[in-house]
């Protein structure tokens, strides 16, 4: 597959088999969203349908969490014609993740003002940890989650949970979620 290249066919979800089958250190199954981004139509249809169910939401700033989905999450924001706000995974706020470690994320104390409508974004929501913590951080400074989006969510606890009480979005076509789920999608068989 030419990597750069789009297909005729661009049905929903259809830039997901460019994600890579990979290993987070020795201990996770991973699908790696980056390769995504090398695509431009891919970015593009990525974005599209990722901010469909906000187009007629006020939304007046995008931030996005550490680490390799901030390219992504600058195409979300020019989109939107919005600034972007990069949320670190380093102090501020506690909390546990898919690896069951402790750990913490930092946003920038004076950007974040009450009354502000903010779309969190980050590029997969496994426990909901990460997403869980950084709406307590955006929501403790004032501002306002006015939407929760990733590339991909899975139907853990904390996924659903998200899912549920929050203005939400995701790439992910029903068809495929079991997949998400699995971290293996049908489509490496046939890639190459
Ligand atoms: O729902 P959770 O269990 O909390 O996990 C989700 C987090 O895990 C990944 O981050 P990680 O820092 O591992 O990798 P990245 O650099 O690719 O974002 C992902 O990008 C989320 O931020
Ligand atoms: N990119 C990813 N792929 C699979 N599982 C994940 N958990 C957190 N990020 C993930």
């Amino acid at each position: 597959m030419n990597l750069l290249a789009a297909p005729a066919d661009r049905h929903k979800g259809w830039y997901l088999s460019l994600m890579a089958a990979n290993t987070k250190g020795s201990h996770f199954a991973w699908l790696d969203p980056s390769r995504l981004y090398c695509n431009s139509q891919t970015l593009a249809d990525c974005v599209k349908d990722l901010l469909s169910p906000f187009h007629s939401d006020t939304i007046d700033l995008v931030v996005g969490i550490d680490t390799m989905g901030f390219i992504f999450f600058r195409s979300v924001a020019i989109s939107l014609r919005k600034g972007f706000l990069a949320v670190r995974k380093a102090q501020h706020q506690n909390y546990t993740d898919y690896t069951g470690r402790e750990k913490t994320m930092e946003v920038r104390l004076d950007v974040l003002k009450p009354g502000m409508r903010v779309l969190l974004v980050d590029q997969w929501i496994e426990t909901g940890g990460t997403m869980k913590a950084a709406i307590h951080l955006v929501e403790r400074l004032g501002a306002t989650v006015a939407g929760v989006a990733a590339v991909a969510t899975e139907n853990t606890e904390g996924g659903l949970w998200i899912k549920e009480n929050d203005k939400f979005s995701h790439c992910i076509p029903e068809e495929l979620q079991s997949q998400i789920d699995q971290k293996h999608l049908d489509s490496f068989k046939t890639f190459n």
